[in-house]
């Protein structure tokens, strides 16, 4: 059956599964990738970063930051795509300066928990860079 089609297209009410509340929320992850091009974006740095952590062999505590700089991160584009949706329902096409100042709230979120991200890429990579570049010279 197509999705077009589902019985639960239309859906309001509660969720009947747990499985079909499972199925939402994967649903509301793929809407965040396909539909928010800074999301694909840090998809993309998350990976990079993860593969540079695999090249400079990070401990478990440092894969641990890292983890977590790059769930920050993700998480605030959650935050930020569910802020702009819900304002976006609300005004329509119009301006509103409550949504503008949500909508900066949540994008400023994504600015901060960004800045952490770089410090904790600078605080684990640039000490180990620099021992393979000194030892390499
Ligand atoms: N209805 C509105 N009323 C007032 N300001 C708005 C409204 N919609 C958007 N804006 C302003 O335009 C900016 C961009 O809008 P929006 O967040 O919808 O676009 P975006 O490109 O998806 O943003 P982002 O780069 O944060 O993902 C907002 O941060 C806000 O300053």
């Amino acid at each position: 059956m197509g999705s077009k089609n589902r019985p639960d297209r239309y859906q309001v009410g509660k969720n009947h599964s747990f499985w079909q509340s499972w199925l939402h929320a994967l649903n509301g992850l793929k809407t965040v990738v396909v539909e928010e091009r800074n999301m694909r974006t840090h998809l993309v740095l998350g990976t990079l970063a993860l593969i540079a952590g695999w090249l400079v062999h990070l401990q478990v505590s440092e894969w641990l930051w890292l983890a977590l700089a790059i769930f920050m991160v993700m998480l605030c584009e959650i935050n930020n795509t569910l802020a702009e949706n819900l304002c976006d329902l609300v005004t329509g096409p119009h301006f509103h300066p409550l949504a503008k100042k949500i909508k900066d709230i949540a994008a400023g979120a994504v600015v901060f928990a960004a800045g952490f991200a770089v410090i904790v890429g600078l605080i684990l990579f640039v000490p180990k860079l620099w021992a393979l570049v000194s030892t390499g010279l």
